[in-house]
């Protein structure tokens, strides 16, 4: 029995889903580390991982280079064909080191910002770079953060128990890439709650607009998730989430290209917001505006417990 007035319905069956890259590991991790105080007892596990982060972003600022139309010198090219022909071992090679340090100390990051504010880089590139000396060092072991700020794509399934804020989840993780998502209702295992995950950072990003892949697709794949007879009964969660480099990335953006009538970013947010809600009942329907990797325990805590409570007090549905 739950407390006073309340219904023990089990756990909740919580299906987790959004496009590729949106934070759906990173929700995972957070609901984890709610209960546990950690995302994992085996940070050692994720060393290539964040190192793979790092030389991806050097491996990709060439081709930044290249379309900016900046000058490399042979030196630097040099250090890039290292780092590009580099067969990944743990234990970076003291010429790999060397060909980070020297891209990280050379000025073509500032030369690539003055050209254009927002780099076509992977995710979080500025923190890889900041720490390339740390990931790069024999003894070193991923720190929580470093691990919450890496990408690795998810692969299958991924399911998870937690408990927290007294209620119990039942963790459904599918990935988001667009050959999976074809599959995603196969795996549509009778949820409570479907938590849908929105990278809002990418309203700033060119591909966004003018028939670039990002348009409309991420309100594409709610719509006919929304649509999906299986997902009649549950409620909805949506994270709009990474506000974090929303906030970095929206200033001076013209959100015009949005709709005209949108002047600010924070206009711009509820603007988008409303594109997904306006799909759902009011009565079934929290959304959150978060950053996934930078908002407080507390703040996630609270949010957790909102939809344990929400849960608990629906009405039974036929
Ligand atoms: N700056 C920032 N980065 C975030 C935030 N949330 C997630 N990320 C980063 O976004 C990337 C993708 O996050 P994941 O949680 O792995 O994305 P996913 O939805 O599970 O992606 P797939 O499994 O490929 O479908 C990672 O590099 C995270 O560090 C956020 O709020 N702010
Ligand atoms: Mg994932």
């Amino acid at each position: 029995m739950g407390s006073a007035g309340s219904l023990n319905r089990g756990p909740i069956r919580t299906l987790i889903l959004g496009c590729m890259g949106a934070g759906k590991t990173s929700f995972m991790r957070q609901m984890v580390r709610c209960q546990k105080k950690s995302i994992t007892n085996n940070r050692e596990y994720y060393l290539y991982c964040v190192q793979l982060n790092l030389l991806n972003v050097y491996r990709e600022l060439r081709n930044v280079c290249i379309s900016l139309e900046i000058q490399i010198s042979p030196e630097l090219d040099a250090a890039f064909t290292e780092i590009h022909e580099y067969r990944h071992k743990e234990k970076f090679p003291q010429k790999v080191i060397d060909a980070i340090s020297l891209l990280r100390n050379s000025q073509l990051f500032d030369f690539c910002r003055m050209r254009q504010r927002i780099l076509q880089l992977p995710q979080n590139y500025n923190y890889m770079i900041q720490r390339a000396d740390e990931f790069m060092q024999a003894d070193y072991i991923p720190s929580e953060n470093d691990i919450m700020m890496s990408y690795s794509q998810t692969c299958g399934l991924v399911r998870d128990k937690v408990k927290t804020q007294g209620y119990d989840f039942e963790l459904l993780e599918l990935p988001g890439h667009h050959l999976w998502r074809a599959k995603w209702a196969q795996h549509f295992e009778d949820p409570d709650l479907v938590v849908f995950v929105i990278d809002l950072s990418e309203l700033c990003d060119p591909a966004f607009y003018n028939k670039g892949h990002l348009e409309n697709k991420t309100v594409n794949v709610f719509t006919s998730l929304v649509s999906n007879a299986l997902l009649a009964k549950v409620y909805w969660l949506l994270i709009f989430n990474k506000i974090d480099t929303f906030n970095d990335h929206s200033a001076g953006f013209d959100f015009k290209k949005l709709a005209n009538h949108l002047d600010t970013g924070d206009n711009a947010k509820t603007f988008y917001r409303s594109q997904f809600t306006t799909l759902l009942p009011k009565n079934k329907c929290f959304a959150h505006m978060v950053s996934l990797v930078n908002d407080s325990q507390a703040i996630l805590g609270d949010m957790f417990k909102r939809i344990g409570k929400l849960h608990r007090e629906r009405p039974a549905l036929a």
